[in-house]
């Protein structure tokens, strides 16, 4: 509809199909490298600008670091950037990873002065690899026991200092001695229309299918606050457009493709619905146990309270109260139903008391 739009500079060319080494080396495209091109997160963003300056100049490791939220805001690209700003060496596991103590120990010992160790999903860490890692944190040493029985002692290992950068979906379920040992704990928080439209555009170039205003909003208005889907939508409407089209984002191609590919005009898709339907129809709208929603859904509990739930709670659409989750009016609208007389009942006696 734009197509006079100033920001819009037409490529059109065909091009085959990316190969997956193809695809890798895009989403390395994307992935933003430095904390300037890093949109979003404004104030986790300034604070570690600071902290990374000052360790700089002091050439000491960082404080250990905390990222925290939803899957797909970009934890691991947070830390990668890091690394880079502060110049040293990044390392990455993760705690299903990490088996047995010596596995950690391994990766400790090989640290260079400074360096930032990435440790992914670090609220499943075995206890007993969390064990030697509280000395690591604290003093930078390591207690390993050699040997086994009688024989059994304990030597100390003194490491290079370094900074550990965990990142977890699931704050609660991190034991209380590992959350107090990081200096810096950092959630991150879904990202506004308008951050994602930054994102959208700056990408769509870097795919060679650049979009217009009205295009890229409208990839951004349904990307559920999260560059990773934002991403992900914007691969699917560049094939769109490809094929459909002048190889162009436009609102209308936008629309179209993520209409196809299931996607509301809230960002919901068939999973979402189904998890807001489900309440609908067979539970008056809650509140409902999360176990009982897991149970009909033939999804695990996890994947409902890291990825389903927490965009539906921040846009409204549900509630979680302590007798279980509750449809809020915003979604009733949504599905195109009349919430029951009960339900708002129900819940101004949950809201007074
Ligand atoms: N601020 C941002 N600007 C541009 N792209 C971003 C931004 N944050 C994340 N991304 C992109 O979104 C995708 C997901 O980011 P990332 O892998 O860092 O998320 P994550 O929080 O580690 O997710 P998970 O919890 O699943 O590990 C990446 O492709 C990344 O390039
Ligand atoms: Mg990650």
């Amino acid at each position: 509809m734009s197509n006079s739009d100033p920001a819009f500079s037409p490529d059109p060319t065909l091009r085959p199909a990316p190969t997956p080494q193809e695809r890798a080396e895009v989403d390395r495209a994307l992935r933003p490298q430095a904390l300037g091109d890093f949109i979003g997160q404004a104030e986790a963003r300034a604070n570690l600008r600071i902290f990374i300056e000052s360790a700089r100049r002091r050439n000491e490791a960082m404080d250990h670091v905390l990222f925290h939220g939803p899957p797909g805001l970009g934890k691991t690209t947070l830390a990668q950037i890091m690394a880079r700003e502060l110049g040293v060496n990044f390392r990455m596991t993760s705690g299903p990873v990490l088996a047995k103590a010596g596995d950690l120990a391994a990766i400790l010992t090989n640290l260079e002065a400074n360096d930032v160790l990435f440790i992914d999903e670090i609220h499943r860490l075995n206890p007993v690899v969390e064990e030697v890692l509280y000395p690591a944190l604290e003093d930078f040493e390591l207690d390993l026991v050699i040997g086994e029985g009688p024989a059994a002692r304990t030597v100390r290992i003194e490491l290079q200092p370094f900074t550990l950068v965990g990142a977890t979906t699931r704050l609660g379920l991190l034991t209380t001695p590992l959350r107090d040992r990081f200096g810096i704990p950092t959630r991150l928080q879904f990202y506004t229309v308008d951050e994602l439209h930054e994102i959208v555009s700056r990408n769509a170039v870097k795919l060679g299918a650049p979009a217009d205003v009205d295009g890229a909003h409208e990839i951004a208005k349904r990307a559920r606050g999260t560059p990773r889907i934002a991403g992900r939508l914007l691969r699917r409407v560049v094939d769109f457009a490809v094929v459909e089209g002048d190889g162009r984002i436009t609102r209308d191609i936008a629309d179209n493709a993520l209409t196809r590919l299931g996607v509301d005009n809230l960002g919901l898709d068939g999973a979402d619905r189904r998890y807001m339907g489900l309440m609908a129809e067979h539970y008056g709208g809650g509140p409902v146990g999360i176990e009982t929603l897991s149970a009909a859904l033939s999804e695990s509990r996890d994947a409902l309270e890291e990825v389903i739930e927490p965009y539906l709670l921040q846009q409204g659409l549900i509630q979680r109260t302590p007798r279980g989750r509750m449809l809020g009016q915003r979604a009733w609208r949504h599905l195109g139903l009349e919430a029951p007389k009960a339900e708002q009942k129900t819940q101004g006696q949950l809201f007074e008391g």
